[in-house]
């Protein structure tokens, strides 16, 4: 056991506990994280993030590991990452599973360049071949979705009253459907005259306040649909991000974070 500094922080609610390991080596296993991230017998936090030293041989200034509540690793987390550039207090290039990926922070916002969005059916991935802008399924009143890959898997529900849905019930669901092989997170999004409105099931964390790579890859189906133009408002429970894209081009993600404490825990 030793001690461990960590950060408490969130993007619009989204919340995260990071531990700075870029001096030195910090390893936790899916069970350590579980219980770290446990809202009653640990810290809390819908995702764990473990700052580290880039790789030798990239152009990277640091990496960035991220756990679901769940305890899995996966490679795409938007509001941690702007959480880590205000950690770091300066612009940066961060290497995650999802690429690199440019932080840049402004005055009491960070935007970050989430690199190209993935819409090929074998990139998200989904089981088999099918058209991502509009997947032949559904379940019960949730049909024609669309998927998006922000490097992590997000499927795009639009309705006409997105608080009527039984997210909680649904969800899951969906999230652990065979057509998902690495499962899913589930996004369910409402056009509105001041942009759009969007709850999410995050896959390994379930509901969340704010879901980044969520509201990129809705604004991303959006724009596909012609639903709305870029830059486009993202509301969520938690508050709005703003979102850009042009078709071919990369996904831009705006919004605010917030330092809550910092704390030591033993490991
Ligand atoms: N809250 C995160 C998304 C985490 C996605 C994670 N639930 C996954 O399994 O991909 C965000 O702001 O982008």
């Amino acid at each position: 056991m030793a001690q461990h500094r960590f950060h408490k922080m969130h993007g619009l609610g989204n919340d995260f506990v990071i531990f700075d390991a870029r001096e030195h080596d910090l390893s936790l296993t899916a069970e350590q994280v579980r219980a770290l991230a446990d809202r009653h017998l640990g810290i809390g936090c819908d995702q764990l993030i473990v700052m580290r030293a880039p790789s030798a041989t990239g152009t990277a200034d640091m990496a960035m590991q991220i756990f679901n509540h769940d305890g899995s690793e996966v490679s795409a987390c938007g509001n941690a990452t702007r959480c880590v550039v205000a950690l770091a207090g300066h612009d940066v290039l961060i290497e995650t599973g999802a690429g690199l990926l440019r932080g840049t922070l402004g005055d009491g916002a960070v935007t970050i360049d989430m690199g190209l969005p993935g819409l090929e059916w074998d990139t998200l991935p989904l089981a088999y071949p099918m058209d991502t802008a509009h997947l032949p399924v559904g379940w019960e009143d949730l049909t024609d979705p669309a998927a998006v890959s922000m490097g992590n898997p997000h499927v795009i529900f639009f309705v006409a009253d997105g608080a009527a849905v039984d997210l909680e019930r649904l969800g899951p669901l969906i999230e652990h459907d065979p057509l998902f092989p690495e499962r899913v997170n589930v996004n369910v999004a409402q056009i509105a005259d001041d942009g759009i409105h969007l709850r999410v099931w995050e896959r390994g964390a379930g509901l969340t306040l704010a879901c980044g790579t969520g509201a990129c890859a809705t604004a991303v189906a959006a724009i596909r649909r012609k639903l709305v133009t870029g830059p486009v408002q993202v509301h969520l429970p938690g508050g709005t991000l703003t979102i850009d894209w042009q078709p071919g081009g990369p996904v831009s993600m705006t919004g605010p974070t917030t330092h809550v404490f910092t704390g030591e825990i033993d490991i």
